[in-house]
């Protein structure tokens, strides 16, 4: 075993969750030997249970099949622990026999303070076509912290905080090249994005291209991007490839689902192909040109696999790792050679830490989502890895910074990580919602909205639907309730193993289940052919989650669709700032949002006319943002620490 492999087999990649196929086979059941079984938090790997995974399995060992426990350790307990989750009557209406398919589940609320969290518990039948709702809700079962970053979901989620060691392997990739290309068609509003207003600020911005060949890429470059089905670049595309190319630093601004990803992306690896850079697979240290940092492991992977995508046949090799996934499997992988190294914070931390990645060559550091990776949930580990000794000084790499939005204080304090002659590229309203999703509100009270989901999604079908909700329980709450009630829905959440997420985002990829329900770490970059609605059940705290939220649909010139529900009582104090982005977007407001606005919490000072492209580059003083909304930290946002109703 090699030093960094995990010396135990830990209980996390075992799933707490079943996925009941619609055919009555199940992926991914397991039968424990004594019914119940829980683990503690304080030492998943010995306290939870032992289990022999009786079939299935990929080559990585993982478990693909049905597995058996043999009973639990030491250390498991009952669901039924004493818990502020465990007074509430939800798990009644779980028995455990509603057929379908579910790739969710339900674990029964157990607090008992850190070292014996989430029992898990089950009712009725775990096997064949029964639905089994194993996994998934924990009831109120989490630490409850005040403030900082520890209490920020998707923080923990990027990484593996204080969670056991991982041995879980995702599946080897296809690599086809019909796999690695496979994309969906931008939309008809694709040509629309010519007309958005694009502000470069800073001195002597380069002049923007038009078409991808004004962009000299390298022969393998330009055969894998008409591969990828692009035939003009976007806005962001257009200016971003040749700020990149000169050399600059760069603050980027651009809508949601409007190609940021390639605008970073085909530079660097231009750069590297031009530079001659090879990935060596002898060296036990590897040392990226460009690192790329993204806040969740969904986004991570899928920007490698964009990087790969458009690497590919050439000698640069991206690789990533994220917490959630074995470590060992991860290094191993870095050792046969890395030039692009994408990662969540945390896991690029250890692997720097643990000397398996240096950071002598860097050319490029690009944060992804830059004003998440800014605010106070990860600022500390952004601060971290530029502050390595290694780490060449900003005036020495190329600093990238890619988002939808950007409130002010952000931008400020991205500063002390750019160059001071960085360039800020602001393509439409910053901070503005995706003009190619038609908005809509629904006045509800906290207590009708599950009857209004399903309405809502007895009406739309088969089309994939994105239902996003405030907290984990929550989120595994309405996903069994909509299973129960025969929607076919899975879920993802900052407390579901990796395996279970990455199966859940294929399962709503693919379409077998087409309504996924996510917390907000399924809110930023992820893209997903074909979502056609995105609800937000309950809408978030802050304006520009809610940006990135309904971001989800409505990309590459494709038309979407967003309902949010308003509970008046909760969300008033997001009501000025939906208005806002109602009419930056030329949608219609509801004349009682705008009432809203106006009675409600914060209304003093509110300036609808604040209209027009505003300049909003913080050198330049001033936004149209209103700040009540974007300044509160998404650390505080917390995922699994407010009551459900
Ligand atoms: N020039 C182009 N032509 C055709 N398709 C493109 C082009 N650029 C990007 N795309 C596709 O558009 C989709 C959205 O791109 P991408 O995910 O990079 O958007 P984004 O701006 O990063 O969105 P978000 O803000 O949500 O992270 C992807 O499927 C991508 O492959």
């Amino acid at each position: 075993m090699d030093e960094w492999d995990e010396g135990e087999t830990s209980t996390s990649t075992i799933a707490l969750t079943s996925h009941t196929s619609s055919e009555g086979t199940q992926r991914d059941s397991w039968n424990t030997g004594v019914g119940d079984f829980g683990r503690g938090r304080g030492g998943r790997g010995r306290q939870g249970f032992k289990s022999s995974f009786s079939s299935g399995g990929d080559e990585n060992g993982n478990d693909g099949g049905d597995w058996n426990s043999t009973g639990g350790d030491r250390g498991g307990f009952r669901g039924r622990g004493r818990g502020r989750g465990s007074g509430r009557t939800d798990r009644s209406e779980f028995n455990g026999d509603g057929a379908g398919e579910c790739g969710n589940g339900f674990r029964g609320g157990s607090r008992g303070g850190r070292g014996s969290r989430g029992g898990g518990f089950r009712q009725g039948n775990d096997q064949g076509a029964k639905g089994v709702f194993g996994g998934g809700y924990r009831g109120k079962d989490e630490e409850v912290f005040s403030h900082g970053r520890d209490n920020d979901p998707e923080r923990k989620d990027a990484d593996d905080g204080d969670r056991p060691k991982v041995t879980y392997v995702p599946p080897t990739l296809p690599d086809d090249e019909d796999s690695i290309f496979s994309h969906y068609e931008s939309g008809i509003n694709f040509d629309k994005y010519d007309d958005i207003m694009v502000d470069v600020s800073g001195t002597n911005p380069p002049q923007a291209i038009m078409t991808f060949d004004e962009a000299a890429l390298c022969e393998s470059l330009r055969k894998n991007v008409n591969k990828s089905g692009y035939v003009k670049p976007t806005p962001v595309q257009k200016h971003g490839i040749p700020i990149i190319s000169a050399g600059r630093d760069l603050m980027a601004c651009a809508q949601t689902g409007s190609g940021k990803t390639a605008a970073f992306l085909l530079p660097i690896l231009q750069q590297l192909m031009a530079d001659g850079v090879a990935a060596s697979s002898f060296s036990e240290l590897q040392e990226p040109e460009a690192i790329i940092v993204a806040p969740t492991r969904e986004l991570i992977n899928q920007i490698y696999l964009e990087a790969r995508k458009f690497a590919y046949g050439t000698c640069v090799r991206p690789v990533v790792v994220y917490g959630g996934v074995s470590t060992g499997h991860q290094i191993r992988d870095i050792l046969r050679g890395c030039n692009v190294l994408c990662g969540t914070p945390g896991r690029l931390l250890d692997m720097i830490g643990r000397g398996k990645v240096g950071l002598s060559k860097l050319q490029y550091l690009v944060l992804d989502e830059a004003d998440r990776m800014l605010d106070m949930g990860f600022e500390p580990d952004m601060r971290r890895l530029v502050g390595f000794p290694e780490m060449p000084s900003k005036e020495n790499r190329q600093t990238l910074m890619f988002s939808a939005t950007y409130p002010e204080d952000i931008q400020r304090m991205a500063a002390d990580f750019l160059k001071t002659d960085y360039l800020f590229l602001a393509v439409g309203v910053v901070g503005g919602a995706c003009s190619d999703v038609e908005q809509t509100f629904i006045q509800v009270t906290k207590f009708s909205k599950r009857e209004q989901l399903l309405d809502f999604l007895r009406t739309t079908g088969t089309e994939r639907t994105m239902v996003f909700v405030e907290t984990k329980r929550q989120a595994d709450f309405i996903a069994t309730y909509l299973c129960q009630e025969k929607v076919l829905t899975t879920s993802i959440h900052g407390d579901r193993e990796q395996r279970e997420r990455e199966q859940a985002l294929a399962d709503f990829r693919s379409g077998k289940c087409p309504v996924l329900v996510a917390t907000s770490v399924a809110a930023r970059g992820l893209d997903i052919q074909d979502v056609q609605h995105v609800v937000n059940f309950d809408l978030p705290n802050n304006i520009d989650d809610y940006v990135h939220r309904i971001g989800r649909t409505g990309r590459c010139g494709n038309i979407g669709k967003a309902v949010s529900f308003y509970d008046p009582e909760a969300d008033g104090q997001l009501a000025r700032s939906l208005v806002t982005i109602l009419s930056k977007a030329q949608q219609e407001v509801p004349s009682w949002l705008e009432e809203s606005a106006f009675s409600g919490p914060g209304a003093t000072g509110f300036n609808p006319s604040r209209k027009g492209f505003a300049s909003t580059d913080s050198r330049k003083g001033g936004s149209f943002q209103d700040n009540d909304t974007r300044s509160q930290p998404a650390a505080q946002t917390a995922d699994d620490d407010e009551e459900w109703e």
